[in-house]
């Protein structure tokens, strides 16, 4: 299994008029999205199949990439070509493409995956210089062209300059499953969640079945009657794609949550519309954090966590702020100790929290997987 076409060539094109010129990698054509990059040295199977990627272009900072190709476990969609995983994110640019795959677990390469995924890539750039960009001038509109797709720069730019912006993008719908499902426990169901799927990542359900949860993943835009139904003990709110300035019905469907004192988890999408239940509003970053090895700060103990994270907006708020809500008092548990945005928010009774980062680790450290923990201690409490 070897990367093939080196010699055809792709251009990535910023909304700010830079140029890269490289080869094509995986799909030739045109490819427009926000693009964004992502400081993981590993895991970049999880990265592409990751719904939170959604029009997004990822510039991995590794400079080498596909080296242990694509294999059918670690996929984090549920959906795509047999069981890896569909393939998010809009594009992909890359530095330097293994020439050989290695790892007992591949089935088959990175580029071949992504060729039949139809994801159109660029390799041999100078990501640095791209990242640069990024950092200074922020995550841009950016657009990946190659083969029939090539044309003048004028025209080029003009078809970034034409594509949607992140801020304001309202995505799940567009991830979420449509139909709903469930995963079970291995053994006997100990609880009962209602996970809103607002592009959640397989290793979540996954690791919540592993307490003895029993999981109803259900379509974005579920309502409080409907889950009502399934008398959980407890509602998830998952990671996802877009603006959560947009995501006005779930934050109406978690304050009901919050109001009926069912206890509740969110991850990263859910951690903003926690947040916006709670009252708060988000922004969006500079460039974001994008990465499996960045230090959150627990507000109450002073513990450092490294953490997976992917997002581009964020909650406004300081460490340890406590504020009043319509559900009794908040506050912002947790902070990135890089830039000191807020990375978690709770209710002091303990009865709702959420994190901005990825306890589900997929791919990234196991630091934070306690909080699933947390959370079935929270549902048990629950019951008594
Ligand atoms: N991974 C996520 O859930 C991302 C949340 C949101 N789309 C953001 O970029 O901030």
């Amino acid at each position: 299994m070897t990367s093939g076409n080196p010699g055809n060539q792709a251009v990535l094109v910023l909304e700010n008029g830079e140029r890269y010129l490289g080869t094509s990698f995986g799909a030739q054509g045109e490819t427009l999205g926000e693009a964004v990059f992502c400081t993981a040295m590993t895991g970049y199977q999880e990265t592409l199949t990751d719904p939170s990627y959604h029009r997004q272009i990822v510039v991995a900072t590794a400079p080498q990439i596909g080296n242990t190709g694509w294999n059918k476990e670690d996929g984090e969609s549920r959906e795509g070509s047999d069981d890896s995983g569909k393939i998010w994110v809009r594009g992909y640019a890359v530095r330097n493409p293994t020439r050989r795959v290695s790892s007992w677990r591949a089935s088959s390469s990175l580029e071949d995956e992504l060729v039949e995924q139809g994801i159109v890539g660029i390799a041999g750039i100078d990501t640095r210089t791209v990242v640069r960009t990024l950092r200074d001038h922020g995550s841009m509109r950016a657009g990946i062209f190659s083969g029939d797709a090539l044309a003048g720069p004028d025209e080029l730019l003009s078809r970034v300059v034409g594509a949607p912006q992140m801020a304001g993008a309202n995505l799940a719908g567009e991830v979420s499953t449509t139909d709903g499902y469930v995963v079970e426990p291995d053994g006997e169901p100990r609880f009962t969640v209602a996970a809103i799927d607002l592009g959640i990542k397989t290793n979540t359900p996954r690791m919540l079945a592993q307490r003895g949860i029993r999981v109803h993943v259900l379509p974005a835009g579920t309502t409080f009657d409907a889950i009502t139904d399934l008398k959980p003990d407890g509602v998830f709110l998952s990671n996802g794609p877009g603006d959560p300035a947009t995501a006005d019905q779930v934050v109406d469907f978690t304050r009901e949550v919050l109001g009926a004192d069912i206890p509740l988890l969110g991850i990263c999408f859910g951690n903003q519309i926690l947040g916006r239940a709670l009252g708060r509003n988000t922004f969006k970053m500079k460039f974001g954090h994008r990465g499996i090895n960045i230090p959150v700060i627990e507000h109450a103990t002073g513990a450092v966590s490294i953490t997976a994270q992917n997002h581009g907006f964020a909650l406004e708020g300081e460490a340890g702020e406590e504020f009043a809500t319509d559900f009794g008092t908040a506050r912002v548990s947790h902070i990135c100790a890089n830039d000191g945005v807020v990375e978690g928010v709770e209710l002091v009774s303990g009865r709702a929290f959420s994190v901005q980062y990825h306890p589900e680790a997929a791919a990234g450290p196991h630091d934070a997987a306690y909080l699933f923990d947390k959370f079935t201690t929270l549902l048990q409490g629950a019951r008594a």
